[in-house]
């Protein structure tokens, strides 16, 4: 669904944040995009979203080319973006002038996500607290019931309830034919909704693998003592004991912890190549 070869892409002539980036997306699955900060995760969202171009290479989604942004592109893509600025207007003018642009938006479903997430209604929108704003874009997102959602940290500024309504509301909003991309650093407010995780670093995508497939190659668990005999792919040390990252050689069944998965790619890359290759 979404196809990317060989992008090049720099904002400073000479210093290439993407070299020959590749990424094959497909259609039913969430995936979170890691990447530690300045690495190009939002850039990498606007590229698919046809907000920037590429210097070279394809960036093609459903089989368009971002960059052309052809109507029957932009109806079908929404990029939620991590910084929101919204018209001073009210939520039924911003409905009655936006939704329109996407076909198969849904009035019914965003009345109830507003509801559902106690979104005042005759306020403006830019009176709004950011929270409040974050989750308008969101349900008028999710209403807008595109092919691709792209979203950068849509959790960011949302309560602890807000927080897990947006997870059943994506999680009943993915369907076989949609696609969803989330840029995130709060890996844990996803748990149990990201199924395939990707990671961006050093100009290029380093780790794209679903979650099952994670947790069959390799096992989390937390233990009181290192083990010297035992590889240990990446070890965080607290006072309550170690959470480590191990290769699964006994075929466990853990559940995985995304923020160590993250730190083991980017501090033990080889090593982690080597288990998925
Ligand atoms: N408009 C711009 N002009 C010049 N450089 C930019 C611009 N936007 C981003 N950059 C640079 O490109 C790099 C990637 O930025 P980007 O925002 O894509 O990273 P990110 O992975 O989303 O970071 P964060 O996790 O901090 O949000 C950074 O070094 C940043 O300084």
């Amino acid at each position: 669904m979404i196809n990317i070869q060989s992008l090049t892409f720099s904002y400073k002539p000479g210093r290439p944040l993407f070299e020959n980036l590749n990424l094959q997306l497909q259609p039913g699955h969430i995936y979170g995009l890691l990447g530690k900060n300045g690495a190009g995760k939002s850039t990498l969202l606007k590229q698919i979203t046809g907000l920037l171009f590429p210097d070279a290479g394809k960036v093609e989604v459903f089989g368009e080319v971002a960059s052309e942004r052809n109507p029957s592109f932009l109806q079908d893509i929404f990029l939620v973006p991590e910084e929101l600025y919204l018209p001073k207007v009210k939520i039924k003018q911003y409905l009655a002038t936006r939704a329109c642009f996407y076909p198969n938006f849904d009035h019914k479903a965003f009345a109830a996500y507003l509801k559902e997430f106690d979104i005042p209604q005759h306020q403006y929108l830019p009176e709004m607290s950011y929270g409040q704003k974050k989750k308008f874009v969101i349900s008028f997102a999710l209403a807008a019931n595109t092919r691709v959602l792209v979203m950068d940290e849509p959790t960011n500024g949302l309560d602890i309830p807000s927080k897990s309504i947006f997870r059943k509301l994506i999680a009943g909003t993915l369907t076989d034919d949609k696609c969803i991309i989330i840029s995130t650093h709060q890996v844990r407010d996803l748990d149990n909704l990201i199924d395939s995780i990707v990671i961006i670093d050093n100009h290029r995508i380093i780790f794209r693998e679903a979650v099952e497939t994670v947790t069959d190659k390799l096992s989390f668990k937390v233990v009181p003592q290192l083990n010297p005999a035992e590889t240990v792919l990446y070890a965080d040390s607290n006072l309550r004991g170690h959470a480590i990252v191990t290769p699964n050689q006994h075929q466990e069944h853990s559940r995985i912890d995304m923020e160590l998965l993250f730190n083991a790619v980017l501090s033990n890359r080889q090593s982690i190549q080597e288990i998925f290759n």
